[in-house]
């Protein structure tokens, strides 16, 4: 097996939808696919009408394929402070041409604000280690871990772009949308994360490989240095991080996962307006001073093609230009 689904942005890049067809016949909702948590779960017919603000609902019910997993529960919480909780079912999920018959999809008794407030966001769709699983008493396993074996090749890519529509690829690797060759990684997943080490001029950064988180969090000492280099930017607690007058030049960042030479380009890193006035603006790279993990999440991916890889005992990541 391998399938294409494509994946399209929010505004600003805040986070990357993808469809997902659930039950028989099949539903669509559209899943933020996140490679830092390894819950899918979904908006559905159990979650509370004055938390549905637009979102697509999961109805199990009118899915002759589904079935409740019995005293099954989940509840997680997500580094910004969001979080869901609810209980399980297993059905029929297909993701761009690729299925599985008894994918857990964990149906939404509650859901923080956040969520409540994001109507195009119907749920998430776990890309990380199952060993992160939150199901109780019985964890459950990824969409990815549940069709690696079927697939032709035991990895899954993103192809996240910049303000434009990409793709998520499972069971194949697209060398189209690439250039050059893919240099590969060890990744420790002792942690449960594609965790990875990349060198950012000349200081090694440890830190994991996130689609579902928007910014780039790396150390102070990286940050500050990148910033040193803008007129007005300055760090300032109020706004959240490092702001700069909208009109700065902002120079590329290149890190260098292996033999891979990434640059992201400094137009990334011009995030979005910090306020009302669009004169000040908010950096796309951020410190992870307060968070305890580095993270390499869109404003880093979106400037490479990545091989999420277990073609081998040992998880990969892979990496290219394009
Ligand atoms: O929470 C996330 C990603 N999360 C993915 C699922 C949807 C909601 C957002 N990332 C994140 C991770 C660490 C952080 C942080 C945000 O803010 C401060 O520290």
């Amino acid at each position: 097996d391998s399938g294409s689904a494509k994946t399209t942005p929010e505004q600003y890049d805040i986070q990357y939808l993808t469809p997902v067809e659930i039950g028989t016949p099949a539903q669509t909702l559209n899943l933020d696919f996140d490679s830092g948590s390894s819950d899918l779960w979904v908006f559905s017919t159990d979650t509370p009408s004055s938390s549905v603000n637009g979102q697509t609902q999961y109805d199990p019910s009118s899915s002759s394929s589904s079935e409740e997993v019995s005293g099954a529960s989940w509840s997680i919480s997500y580094g910004d402070g969001s979080s869901s909780s609810g209980s399980v079912y297993h059905d029929v999920v297909n993701v761009g041409g690729v299925s599985f018959d008894s994918q857990a999809v964990e149906s939404a008794s509650k859901v923080s604000d956040q969520f409540a407030q994001d109507s195009n966001n119907d749920g998430l769709l776990g890309l990380a280690f199952s060993t992160l699983n939150t199901v109780t008493p019985t964890s459950e396993k990824t969409f990815f871990d549940n069709i690696i074996d079927n697939l032709d090749v035991a990895a899954w890519t993103a192809d996240l772009k910049y303000h434009e529509a990409g793709t998520y690829d499972f069971g194949v690797i697209d060398d189209s949308k690439y250039t050059g060759d893919i240099s590969y990684v060890d990744v420790d997943d002792s942690q449960g994360f594609w965790s990875f080490t990349a060198d950012i001029d000349g200081t090694s950064v440890e830190g994991i490989a996130d689609t579902g988180t928007t910014l780039a969090l790396f150390p102070d000492d990286v940050v500050s240095a990148y910033y040193k280099q803008v007129d007005g930017a300055e760090e300032d607690s109020q706004q959240g991080g490092y702001v700069f007058p909208c009109d700065a030049d902002l120079p590329d960042l290149t890190f260098s996962p292996g033999d891979a030479k990434i640059t992201i380009p400094g137009e990334y890193i011009n995030y979005a307006p910090a306020d009302e006035s669009g004169s000040t603006c908010f950096g796309g790279i951020q410190s992870s001073a307060d968070v305890g993990i580095n993270i390499y999440g869109d404003i880093a991916l979106k400037a490479a093609f990545v091989v999420f890889d277990q073609t081998t005992s040992s998880p990969r990541l892979g990496w290219a230009s394009k």
